[in-house]
């Protein structure tokens, strides 16, 4: 058996050659071209067999089990998750941190803090039942007001804010059913809030459970204003002009003189940004409830998400842009109608 031969190439004169000798070429000819088929055959076999592997891997990487991704929330997932869920279940809760010792986003400096999930410290709220609080904001960084979570648990009630505190909740997660003197009673759910003046008796009580987003401040009189009792939810307060701005704007208080904070609720699209690179004597306590970008404050640039508290002192440059698939929603604390002197 004659192996194909696979010599060097000689100039080519073509000779008279036998009959004997013309089978002979014939043969090894058609031994060559079996060797080169049979090695184009495998090597078709070995292509396609690299193709196979190549699609196994990038399924896999796509799929949530994947060896190559983390585990990720598929956009479907996100559609049947009821608004603000994100707030209580960040990307990067603390189970994901636990394992890192010592790592945190969380940041506090002169004139801002960024507090994030893994950072909240909870204990139970004086004067409240079954209810645990994480204080995010509080005068001892310079705010003269506070921002805490209420984690409500089942059959759980509020306790009543100091005398001449004002207080706001905004409704994160679960329900609440506030009841006040008129013994009139009201359902909080998700993105529901109620406004309680200074000194009006009220009840926050749950039977499941609840978290609240709560702001506590001083009220500060102005003459013979007075506020009152508010209760509303963000989607049934109308949209605001924001000249000069892309973001959506809504304001859950009055903006009459009465009130000495506003709670603003901004939209941004993905891509989106404050135009203003704002600098002012207001102070804000802000909760990211959905969406993702990156907040500047100061010379420091932070990348945000749904779950994270900023607090920002009076005159800290102050920024945001939107990043994304989904849009941006943040809750604002904002101090107005009062003349900083
Ligand atoms: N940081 C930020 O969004 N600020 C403005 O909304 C504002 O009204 O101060
Ligand atoms: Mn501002």
């Amino acid at each position: 058996m004659l192996p194909p031969v696979y010599g060097e190439s000689k100039p080519f004169e073509r000779e008279a050659l036998s009959e004997e000798d013309e089978h002979l070429t014939l043969d090894l000819r058609l031994r060559v071209e079996d060797g080169i088929i049979a090695d184009m055959r495998s090597l078709h076999l070995i292509s396609f067999v690299i193709i196979i592997i190549i699609s196994l891997l990038a399924k896999a990487s796509k799929s949530d089990d994947g060896f190559c991704s983390a585990p990720s929330i598929t956009e479907s997932d996100e559609k049947t998750k009821p608004i603000y869920w994100k707030v209580t279940n960040p990307t990067l809760s603390p189970s994901h941190l636990q394992d890192l010792p010592g790592y945190t986003r969380s940041v506090y400096k002169r004139d801002h803090a960024l507090i994030t999930p893994e950072s909240h410290v909870y204990s139970p709220l004086p004067d409240w039942t079954n209810t645990l609080g994480a204080y995010l904001i509080t005068p001892a960084m310079g705010s003269h007001f506070v921002m805490f979570f209420a984690k409500m648990k089942e059959m759980s009630s509020s306790g009543l804010p100091p005398k001449d505190i004002e207080r706001l909740v905004f409704v994160v997660e679960g329900a609440v059913t506030l009841t006040n003197t008129s013994s009139s009673s009201t359902k909080l759910t998700v993105d529901s809030y109620a406004y309680l003046p200074p000194n009006f008796y009220h009840s926050l009580d749950c039977v499941e459970s609840a978290t609240l987003v709560v702001f506590e401040r001083r009220y500060e009189h102005l003459g013979s204003h007075t506020t009152e009792l508010i209760v509303g939810s963000t989607d049934k307060q109308p949209l605001l002009e924001t000249p000069g701005e892309v973001f959506e704007l809504r304001k859950l208080l009055p903006v009459s003189l009465a009130y000495d904070f506003n709670i603003h609720i901004m939209d941004f699209q993905p891509g989106e940004f404050l135009n203003v690179k704002e600098v002012h004597y207001n102070q804000h306590g802000l909760l990211l409830l959905e969406g993702q970008g990156i907040y500047r404050l100061g010379d420091n640039w932070y990348p945000v998400q749904a779950g994270d508290v900023i607090w920002m002192a009076p005159f800290v440059p102050q920024w945001y842009g939107a990043l994304g698939k989904n849009r941006s929603r943040y809750l604002l604390y904002k101090d107005v109608n009062r003349n900083p002197l």
